[in-house]
């Protein structure tokens, strides 16, 4: 990722920056509580600069990115870099002046108030900017960098170096600071310097951050006489992110997510008290809140791997959620811990991939606009969050519920975070549900997938109208035979049928088959198992798009000799290779289509094989392996089939061929209705990896259907 120039460039100074602004957000803190002297004074003076920190989200929020959107990033970077500088020197300059205390604090708390409504519009441009300089397939990478960089790193480097300045200066100057050496100050003053540095780095050294884009080239047109208006790019911008469900889910969620966060700051303090813990365990939950995003945001992208990053987001919200209401029933204060890291890893694999996804999914010229209300709504939704949840804890009071021999406290404050965790998850259900793009793909399975590294597909989208009934079972079952006569019987009814078979039924599959089927000259390696595998797969790709998907969306009836389920049973339990793989293989080859009934004939192999013997035509690659192979393809079809059985049909092979042929018309017949009013069971669905067998449905078989084997 660092090898990509503009990017290693912007991410350095934005190391820098972000330590500067830590150091910045500290020392101006404690500055302006040096300044005053009183408990009440101190704390008036440090909380103070804080809220004004926050203030001009309200008031500057909105329209910031509109700037953003409408001018070149990197000038609006850069002016608004070395405006800070000077705003940020200016604090420290003004206690030189000795114009007294009061004075001092009222000037670095408009100071700060003009550094955040600058922030406000340098951070929506940084974030427009940074999806333009690096392929979208490595944003998400660059994301945890940065967020990695500015929200775990560069905090605690500035604490620690903030403490080790204290030291020093006090131990070269034997008492403490004084003047322009107080640590404070000098580290207003390399906050001022980092944003100087920044100004000069994205001036000189990435320049690319200037890329054209659709608005801003509206807008230089705009200078000739067709320029939009900035309320108008401020209107568009609110009504694309209302009117776009992807952005719509993205934002409500992540002001849900915020949300949650802000009660269960606003909680902690009377939480921490509820569990009996000390002071301590106040901080010890906050510290565990914060190892639970490094890990989301650190590890997330390597647990969930190939998961839809749109899915990804709603789950984590609905994980942090779901752990905000395990912290809500904690008794013990290692369950709350626990529940702590679980709220921030959730809270983090949240704010990364909705970042990357705002990066990544939202288009440039109103990119800067969309940054800009997620900055200011989250502000503002944490700002409420904190202060109606600890206005509330105060409310209510606690009672003490005895369960067994544990005394429990249930406060106004579990039930806050009972509230806000119920809230969340809604939050979360309901963004999930706005940005998917996987419906109908089995939320579960389908994180086990990508987990393994095997995400399930969506199917295919796809209008059949007629069914698709495929033969299975082993070597000589009589698949064949049954095929013919079924085929026979529609066609008297006056159907349309499609006869087909894998593999071999296209130009490619011919030559597929050859590959497949026969014996393997001397001298030359045996097909591998994969190569097999991949090779059959190929064929079904082939023949699902050319011939099978074609016939049912005319409506025909297609019959097919083999399908998905002989790759199960050969190349997984025949081959051993891992009958997920293959199935996901299959799955992927198909666009997930099913057919609407297998028909599986089972024999006993060894009968199976003599009756293809006695064809006299030789064994072809597969018929001439061993029993065991093909008693675990047989055991393999019966399981599948017990797996799921309304979809199947299971007869015993031995039988007389009318006697079984006469069962399948009567299954298919219910199946199919009427002649001219073919009904289909049901649109195709992806398949689902996490099936356990369960018990073979009872059937119209004529006696003849299976019991399932044990
Ligand atoms: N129920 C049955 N009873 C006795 N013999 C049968 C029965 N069904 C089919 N046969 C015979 O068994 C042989 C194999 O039948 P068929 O070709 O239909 O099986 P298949 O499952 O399609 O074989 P393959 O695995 O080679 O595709 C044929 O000679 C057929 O006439
Ligand atoms: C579709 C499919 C088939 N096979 C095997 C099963 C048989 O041995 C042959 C096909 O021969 P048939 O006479 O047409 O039945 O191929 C397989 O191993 N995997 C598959 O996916």
């Amino acid at each position: 990722m660092l090898r990509i120039r503009p990017f290693r460039r912007l991410w350095l100074v934005l190391g820098a920056a972000s330590f500067g602004d830590w150091l910045g957000l500290l020392a101006t803190s404690i500055f302006a509580a040096t300044q005053v002297s009183g408990d009440t004074a101190k704390g008036l003076a440090f909380g103070g600069v804080i809220a004004v920190r926050l203030l001009p989200a309200l008031l500057l929020g909105p329209v910031a990115g509109v700037l953003a959107d409408r001018f070149d990033r990197r000038l609006t970077m850069v002016v608004c870099d070395l405006l800070r500088f000077v705003l940020f020197a200016s604090i420290p300059l003004a206690a030189l002046l000795n114009i007294g205390g009061g004075l001092v604090v009222g000037w670095a708390a408009v100071a700060t108030f003009l550094i955040e409504a600058i922030t406000l519009i340098w951070i929506p441009a940084k974030e427009a900017a940074v999806p333009n300089l690096i392929p979208r397939t490595r944003l998400e990478v660059a994301n945890q960098l940065t967020l990695i960089t500015t929200y775990g790193v560069t905090p605690v480097l500035a604490a620690i170096s903030i403490a080790v300045l204290d030291r020093s200066v006090r131990a070269v100057s034997g008492g403490p600071p004084q003047g322009w050496n107080d640590p404070t100050q000098l580290a207003l003053y390399f906050n001022s310097l980092s944003r100087l540095a920044t100004a000069l780095v994205v001036f000189f050294g990435i320049r690319e951050i200037s890329g054209r884009s659709l608005g801003r080239e509206e807008g230089e047109e705009g200078e000739r006489g067709e320029r939009q208006s900035m309320l108008r790019q401020f209107v568009e911008g609110w009504r694309f992110i209302g009117k776009t469900p992807l952005i719509r889910g993205l934002v409500l969620g992540i002001f849900g997510a915020f949300a949650g966060g802000g009660v269960v700051i606003g909680t902690a303090n009377f939480f921490t008290k509820s569990l009996s813990a000390g002071e301590a365990a106040f901080y010890l939950l906050f510290g565990s809140i914060f190892i639970g995003l490094s890990v989301g945001i650190g590890l997330g992208p390597m647990i969930v791997r190939e998961m839809s990053r749109r899915r990804w987001f709603g789950m984590s919200i609905v994980l942090a959620s779901a752990s905000v209401l395990f912290l809500a029933g904690s008794i013990h204060l290692s369950m709350a811990i626990l529940g702590a890291v679980l709220v921030g890893a959730g809270a983090g694999m949240a704010f990364l991939s909705g970042t990357t996804l705002l990066g990544g999914e939202v288009a440039d010229e109103v990119r800067g606009r969309v940054f800009a209300v997620v900055q200011t709504g989250t502000r503002l939704v944490l700002i409420l969050a904190i202060s109606v949840s600890s206005l509330l804890v105060g409310v209510g009071g606690s009672r003490e519920l005895r369960i067994a021999d544990l005394g429990i406290s249930v406060s106004s404050t579990r039930l806050l975070l009972l509230v806000a965790g119920i809230a969340g998850i809604f939050a979360g259900v309901n963004a999930f549900r706005q940005m998917d793009d996987k419906p109908g793909v089995p939320v579960l399975p389908d994180l086990w997938g990508s987990i393994r590294g095997r995400p399930l597909s969506p199917a295919e989208p796809f209008t059949s109208t007629g069914a698709f009934v495929v033969f299975e079972g082993g070597e000589g079952a009589g698949k064949s035979t049954q095929l013919a006569a079924l085929a026979e019987t529609l066609r008297q009814e006056g159907r349309e049928v499609v006869v087909t078979r894998e593999p071999g039924a296209t130009d490619v599959g011919v030559r597929i088959r050859s590959l497949v089927l026969e014996s393997t000259t001397a001298g030359t390696a045996p097909l591998s198992p994969r190569a097999e595998a991949l090779l059959y797969a190929a064929d079904r790709a082939h023949h699902v798009a050319t011939v099978v998907r074609p016939a049912l969306a005319r409506g025909a009836v297609v019959i097919s000799d083999r399908y998905v389920d002989s790759s199960l049973a050969y190349q997984g339990a025949g081959r051993t290779l891992p009958v997920d793989e293959v199935s996901w293989l299959s799955a992927w080859a198909t666009g997930g289509l099913k057919p609407d009934l297998v028909v599986l004939l089972d024999v006993d192999p060894r009968a199976g094989l003599l009756r293809v013997t006695s064809r006299g035509a030789g064994k072809d690659r597969l018929e001439a392996e061993s029993l065991d192979f093909h008693d675990r393809v047989r055991d393999a079809f019966l399981d599948l089939a017990a797996a799921d059985p309304k979809r199947y049909l299971v007869l015993d092979g031995s039988g007389p061929v009318d006697q079984i042929a006469a069962a399948i018309a009567a299954r298919v017949g219910g199946m199919l209705g009427e002649p001219d009013a073919v009904v289909h069971p049901g649109p195709a669905k992806p398949i689902d990896l996490s099936a356990e067998p369960k018990t073979t449905a009872g059937d119209d078989s004529g006696g003849l259907e299976l019991e399932r084997r044990s």
